[in-house]
């Protein structure tokens, strides 16, 4: 899994008790996972259709550098299954999982339409000369 996005947790992220608000984070999850799926699909026609369990695992704190991981797990005929895992990028303490986060590709008239994609690429590959 790559961490790519970064994120530092500043007072407007924080809920009342003083630890980092969930919606905040999921709200950055949401985001990331969509710019992965529309690298992926090669279409910036995407939707979220499903996010499974959100597993809160432990608080994040004003000042914490916290990193926001996500990796393709399974390439449908119109859809791609998304795993995350946000973590203390210094301790690497987890913070959040999502087992599935669902993106499906659209056309151009917004209904599904098949992607071809059926493995992970990454930049390397998909930058040209
Ligand atoms: C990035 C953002 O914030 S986007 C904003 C939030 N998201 C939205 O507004 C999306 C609103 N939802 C929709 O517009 C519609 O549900 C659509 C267009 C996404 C899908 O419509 P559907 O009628 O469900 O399409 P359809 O039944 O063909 O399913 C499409 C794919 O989603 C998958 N799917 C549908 N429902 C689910 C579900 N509950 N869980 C997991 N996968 C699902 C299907 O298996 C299919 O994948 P496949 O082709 O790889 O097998």
């Amino acid at each position: 899994m790559n961490f790519h996005t970064r994120k530092w947790i500043k007072p407007e992220d924080l809920n009342p008790n003083g630890t980092l608000f969930g919606g905040s984070l999921l709200k950055w999850i949401d985001e990331e996972a969509a710019i992965y799926a529309i690298v992926q699909l090669d279409n910036q026609r995407v939707v979220t259709k499903f996010i499974s369990e959100i597993n809160f695992v432990s608080s994040a704190r004003q000042s914490d550098i916290i990193e926001l991981g996500i990796t393709a797990t399974d390439f449908g005929r119109t859809s791609i299954t998304l795993r995350c895992e946000v973590r203390n990028k210094v301790t690497h303490k987890s913070i959040l999982t999502i087992d599935k986060l669902v993106f499906v590709n659209l056309g151009e008239d917004g209904l599904p339409a098949a992607h071809g994609k059926t493995a992970i690429t990454y930049a390397k590959d998909r930058v040209q000369d």
